[in-house]
């Protein structure tokens, strides 16, 4: 095996685009500083809505395949270069919203085998090695299937992986502290009227807020500021932005964040709130 730099994170997401638009900026940075970063993607995003109308004859495998793109022109805009598919491109698609008949295609993430997926997640960890595992918490920060799923095969996977001697010291689910998701839509609302967006989505759209207590972690990319904007729109099907905010497939205008914000859920909780998701880790030695 090559020999990998000190200092190793892993991220686990459910589709391309989710990646840039939580941790853009926390890869860049890494990333920039000399970490490897690796990025397991769950599913294609295969029954993503398509924002562009030139390319709304994408569907299905068709449009798995030109968000496999987005990803990898996203990933080269962040310097990342350790991108894979879990199980490999096309193994899990995707469920679709929460509640959608979508859900119950055989071949969804949201029907995969938790353990079959986390020993394939398993095997990257015992390969890489990470110190740090990123991903969302048991909600999924928003409950759509395959961010629910993401989490359980990732929770499952440092298990597993713990099992063969393969521990992850410092584990963290995305958050976005609540003061601040409230301060950036009220600048929203009175930025509005100077955006090419027409309305805005509300705070409780914003995929894991939570009580400000609650945030361990701040990860200031403000540095990364353009390689997160230049990922996000790489993702074009999915994202449109207009700095410092963007627009889902829904046409709500949000908060582009580039101070990132997570919650340690496994190492030793800092006092105060820490600003380096390697704080405390004995880099170096493999874990
Ligand atoms: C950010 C994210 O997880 N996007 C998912 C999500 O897409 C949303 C979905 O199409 C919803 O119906 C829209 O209103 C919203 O604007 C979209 O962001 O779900 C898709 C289908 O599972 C998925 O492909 C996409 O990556
Ligand atoms: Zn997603």
């Amino acid at each position: 095996m090559t020999e990998l730099p000190d200092r190793r994170l892993l991220l686990v997401h459910a589709h391309p685009d989710d990646e840039s638009i939580n941790n853009g900026a926390t890869m860049a940075r890494y990333a920039a500083e000399g970490a490897h970063v690796t990025l397991v993607t769950c599913t294609l995003g295969e029954r993503g809505e398509v924002i562009p109308p030139e390319l709304r004859h994408l569907s299905g495998a068709a449009l798995g395949g030109h968000r496999l793109g987005e990803l990898r022109d996203a990933m080269r805009a962040l310097g990342v270069a350790d991108v894979r598919l879990l199980g490999g491109a096309g193994r899990y698609c995707d469920s679709g919203m929460m509640g959608l008949s979508d859900n119950d295609d055989p071949g969804c993430f949201w029907q995969a085998d938790v353990d079959q997926a986390a020993g394939l997640l398993a095997e990257v960890i015992g390969e890489v090695r990470p110190q740090v595992l990123v991903t969302y918490d048991d909600h999924g920060g928003y409950g759509h299937p395959d961010h629910i799923q993401a989490h359980r095969v990732a929770m499952r996977a440092v298990e597993l992986a713990a099992d063969s001697g393969w521990d992850i010291p410092k584990i963290y689910w995305n958050r976005v502290p609540r003061s601040v998701a409230e301060e950036s839509f009220a600048r929203l609302h009175q930025d509005l009227p100077g955006l090419p967006f027409d309305k805005a989505a509300d705070v409780d759209d914003v995929p894991g807020v939570v009580p400000d207590e609650q945030v361990t972690t701040a990860i200031d990319g403000t540095a990364q500021a353009a390689a997160k904007a230049a990922a996000m729109r790489a993702h074009a099907t999915q994202i449109t932005v207009a700095e410092p905010y963007f627009v889902l497939s829904n046409l709500l205008a949000q908060p582009l964040f580039t101070t990132e914000y997570y919650e340690l859920v496994r190492g030793e909780r800092p006092e105060t709130r820490e600003n380096d998701l390697f704080a405390g880790v004995a880099v170096g030695e493999a874990s």
